[in-house]
């Protein structure tokens, strides 16, 4: 059943526990600390603080080019790829920097698995998919990869509909299927977070809704953070949610209060739709 919000978003939650919600007594798995990034001489990010509480969803929201697949990609420093980017303050994962010298950014990414807009199998088998991180990783124990492939697609919510065609390219695969594929691949490395930038905004509505319910399903095991644009989804999906503005964190608390009562006017006009 759905329950409007006075800003007409539909806050109905896919099973939010919305007693247990408050950031100050969540678990930390990801701490934001002053980060300030520039790319070149433009600073994209300003002062960010934040925490990221384990096993929950979190969504950025915020207008275009506020920053938050900046943020996002700071996460598995991802933005090292970037030429010129340049970043301030720390992220603690756990309670370490990842951003400290001497840091393991190959294995870093194998803790925090990341999941883009357009779904992004190889042209590989779908088998082979799955298990390619951990051919990477040296795997070769076909018992072991028979079980990761079934377990990640299990997990994913693909199983079924791919058990009898597993040695078949991914690319024959719906865009739905893909990125549901492309989520198997990444839990399959058994990832502490999941990070999600857009990862249904190129999807059918149909497949949309597959992604939403398998994201709170995937929380009981793994902290995920999402990007949106659609701010139904955010309102669905996620138990925090952080507003951002121009590379600065507005607003950040459960998601209900979010968008049923917004502290900061420019919240408020965004998730009203005056502006974004
Ligand atoms: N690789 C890059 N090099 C230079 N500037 C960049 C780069 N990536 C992003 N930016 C700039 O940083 C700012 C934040 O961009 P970002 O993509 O993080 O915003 P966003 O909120 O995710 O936007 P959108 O919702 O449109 O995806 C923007 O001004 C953007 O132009």
């Amino acid at each position: 059943m759905s329950e409007m919000s006075s800003h007409g978003i539909d806050i109905s939650a896919l099973g939010r526990d919305k007693r247990n919600l408050n950031l100050e007594s969540e678990s930390v798995a990801i701490q934001v600390n002053h980060l300030n990034l520039f790319y070149g001489h433009k600073q994209a990010l300003f002062d960010v603080c934040m925490p990221i509480s384990r096993q929950r969803v979190t969504a950025f929201i915020g207008p275009s080019g506020c920053g938050k697949s900046t943020l996002l990609r700071c996460f598995n420093r991802m933005n090292d790829l970037v030429d010129g980017c340049r970043i301030e303050g720390e992220i603690n994962l756990d309670g370490h920097n990842i951003y400290r010298k001497g840091e393991d950014v190959t294995d870093l990414r194998r803790r925090v698995g990341m999941v883009f807009q357009k779904p992004n199998p190889f042209p590989k088998s779908i088998y082979e998919n799955v298990i390619y991180g951990l051919r990477i990783q040296g795997i070769k124990q076909k018992r072991v990869l028979d079980e990761t492939v079934e377990w990640a697609l299990k997990g994913a919510a693909l199983w079924d509909e791919v058990k009898d065609r597993l040695h078949e390219s991914a690319l024959g695969l719906s865009g739905g299927q893909q990125q549901r594929l492309v989520i198997a691949r990444t839990i399959a490395v058994q990832p502490e977070v999941l990070l999600l930038d857009e990862p249904s905004s190129a999807l059918d509505p149909i497949s949309s809704l597959k992604v939403e319910e398998l994201i709170y399903e995937l929380k009981s095991k793994y902290t995920i953070v999402i990007v949106t644009h659609n701010m139904q989804q955010a309102a669905r999906v996620s138990d925090y949610t952080a507003f951002m503005y121009m590379g600065k964190l507005i607003e950040y608390g459960d998601t209900d209060t979010l968008f049923t009562n917004p502290a900061k006017k420019q919240t408020e006009d965004y998730i009203t739709g005056r502006y974004g």
